[in-house]
């Protein structure tokens, strides 16, 4: 079977690789992608935006020019996504969002849009990470309870919202498994005199430097010995192969809320 796939946000970082892996995707069509009405780059060519050389297909900045496509894959921003969802969810079609930095409540909203059409959020659609999920619930479970645990995350000098999502995830599944509330134990960073470090809580801390993709470490510490469980890409095709494996399942998916974990059978 082959779906037809329209990329939103087609000329950010990831909306490049997006392009590219829909159009060497063997059941994938590429029908067009969009870019916003500022962009120095309407009307222009999508291989030749992902550089792959030209492909006959070009952008526009109407997502309503692209209903030929099946599903549409949004690695944008907050705001445009919402729109995007609007859109797809009046059109009934599927939308894979990739984009991060949600606030519960908006999380909860997208929920919604799931009762109507079918809906995948994923704040990482990296096989690796999604395996680190599971990893982490079975780690929790069997030792989260007495170790300290903490969650560091690396990425490029770009990125807009800090914790990753990928991190943020990672801090609910354990805090979901340890029977916490993430609001309650999250501890974003520590400066000063801090006081010991309260065993119930869950830390994160942040780098941004140059071009690093993303890293991932969650840390279980105890006296005597501690297990770190590591994810690093090195290149967001791998973000964007697994953004097309979510796209062909969510084709054939009834309206609903989704995420990576359906789409790799992991629940
Ligand atoms: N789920 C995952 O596995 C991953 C998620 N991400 C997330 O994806 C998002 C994008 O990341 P990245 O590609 O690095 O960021 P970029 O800033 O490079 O790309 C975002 C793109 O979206 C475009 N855009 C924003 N609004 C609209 C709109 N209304 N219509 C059309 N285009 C729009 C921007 O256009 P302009 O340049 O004109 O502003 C920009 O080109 C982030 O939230 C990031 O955290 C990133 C990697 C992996
Ligand atoms: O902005 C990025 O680049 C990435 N964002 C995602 C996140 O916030 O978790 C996933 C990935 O690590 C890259």
């Amino acid at each position: 079977m082959t779906i037809k796939v329209a990329i939103l946000g087609c000329s950010g970082r990831m909306g490049r690789n997006l392009i590219q892996a829909a159009h060497e995707h063997e059941q994938i069509t590429l029908v067009g992608g969009t870019v916003r009405q500022s962009s120095s780059f309407v009307d222009f060519d999508l291989g030749e935006l992902a550089g792959i050389g030209k492909i006959g297909n070009k952008t526009t900045t109407e997502i309503s020019d692209l209903t030929a496509a099946d599903v549409f894959i949004d690695f944008t921003s907050i705001e445009s996504t919402f729109e995007h969802l609007k859109w797809c969810q009046q059109q009934n079609k599927a939308i894979v969002i990739g984009t991060t930095g949600f606030s519960d409540e908006q999380v909860n909203d997208i929920k919604t849009y799931g009762k109507t059409s079918p809906v995948l959020l994923a704040p990482n659609t990296s096989v690796g990470v999604n395996l680190l999920f599971k990893l982490l619930e079975i780690t929790a479970k069997a030792i989260g309870d007495y170790t300290d645990i903490e969650i560091f995350e690396a990425h490029h000098r770009f990125k807009k919202d800090a914790p990753s999502g990928t991190a943020m995830k990672m801090g609910q599944v354990i805090a979901e498994t340890l029977g916490r509330n993430l609001e309650e134990c999250a501890v974003y960073g520590r400066e000063g005199i801090t006081d010991e470090r309260d065993p119930n809580t869950i830390g994160f801390a942040t780098v941004r430097a140059g071009d690093v993709v993303g890293e991932h470490t969650a840390f279980f510490a105890d006296l005597g010995e501690r297990l770190e469980i590591t994810h690093k890409a090195s290149s967001r095709m791998t973000f964007a192969l697994g953004a097309m494996r979510a796209a062909l399942w969510i084709a054939n998916a009834d309206a609903g809320y989704y995420d990576m974990q359906d789409v790799l059978g992991l629940k």
